[in-house]
């Protein structure tokens, strides 16, 4: 059977008035049905612009140069206007971007519900309040506009209505960023048990590894536009082995064990911009690790990792 999305060789152009810049370089990955997938990386690591390809989402001046993005086994381009809502639910960092401000969310939610499913008006609301239900919102809320929520509430909302449609798959970018730590974890705890509940896969992107930790089977660590490692999570967080996972990894307060007041070792240094991308490894400035050959050449992505303390070499 084919996976639920299969990402080939993926290259996403930016066209500048003086050049193109690469922010997605030769992607490729593909995760399973159920799967919970996390792509993480620090801000212009590539994360929001693949999850933008996915949904087809990229306008210019960016373009797909080249690759291939299939949901289970078609191009994505195939679903036209299924594919946003149907195929792929999307939930972002600020959930009033999903939410209109001037309807209440029980309307909001039986009309995504009867427009995506055959369903008679009765059918439909019953299934949105079971759906508010099923993210612990009370059918009592069900006439409450969204500014009458608090914003973890809010994000609840907004993992109903991304799944209202039963899509295969759920993108939620930054989904609790913009939350308190403490509502974090409850809402990423509920997008885990929900979406497992409706079988419903989920990309999380995320420049936190402590939110990879708690919520994500695997991840995809991301730099430049370049995958650097992926791994189960267990594994990555465990033995990470590419540098920039392990500085990433170590500037995380919880998954160190290092107490808040403490200082955290930072990565040095600060991701290139894509006009003055450095040769070779594109992390080599910042890397405690750093070879000759480094700064020359592009390291090969094999066997999970593209890193020259562990695989080979292209020119
Ligand atoms: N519309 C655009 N025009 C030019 N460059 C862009 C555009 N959108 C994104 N980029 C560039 O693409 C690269 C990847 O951006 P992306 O938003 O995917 O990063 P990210 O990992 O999601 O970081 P963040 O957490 O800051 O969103 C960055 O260098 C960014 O500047």
């Amino acid at each position: 059977m084919a996976p639920l999305l299969e990402i080939t060789d993926l290259n996403v152009v930016f066209q500048t008035r003086r050049k193109a810049l690469k922010a997605i370089d030769n992607l490729s990955v593909s995760m399973e049905a159920g799967e919970i997938l996390g792509f993480v990386g620090e801000s212009g690591a590539g994360k929001s612009v693949t999850g933008a390809a996915i949904m087809g989402l990229i306008d210019p001046p960016g373009y797909i140069a080249s690759g291939e993005i299939k949901l289970k086994g078609r191009p994505v381009a195939d679903y036209g206007s299924n594919l946003r809502g149907k195929e792929v639910g999307m939930i972002f960092q600020d959930p009033l971007t999903s939410l209109n401000p001037l309807r209440t969310i029980g309307d909001q939610l039986t009309e995504t519900i009867q427009h995506n499913l055959d369903l008679s008006p009765t059918e439909a609301r019953n299934k949105a309040v079971a759906g508010l239900g099923e993210v612990g919102i009370d059918p009592d809320r069900f006439h409450s506009y969204p500014h009458e929520f608090s914003g973890g509430m809010r994000q609840r909302v907004v993992i109903a209505l991304a799944l209202a449609a039963e899509p295969d798959l759920i993108i939620a970018d930054e989904p609790t960023t913009a939350l308190d730590v403490s509502i974090q974890a409850q809402v990423l705890d509920l997008l885990r048990s929900v979406c497992q509940k409706r079988r419903a896969s989920v990309i999380l992107i995320t420049h936190d590894m402590g939110v990879i930790s708690q919520t994500t089977d695997r991840v995809a660590v991301l730099y430049a536009g370049r995958m650097m490692e992926i791994g189960s999570t267990s594994d990555v967080i465990k033995q990470p082995r590419h540098p920039y996972t392990k500085g990433l990894i170590a500037s995380t307060p919880v998954l160190d064990h290092v107490s808040v007041d403490s200082t955290l070792p930072q990565i040095p240094g600060a991701m290139p911009s894509l006009d003055a991308l450095p040769d070779g490894c594109r992390f080599h400035p910042r890397c405690g690790d750093c070879k000759p050959r480094c700064r020359t050449i592009i390291p090969v992505f094999e066997d999970q990792i593209a890193c020259h303390l562990f695989t080979g070499a292209s020119a």
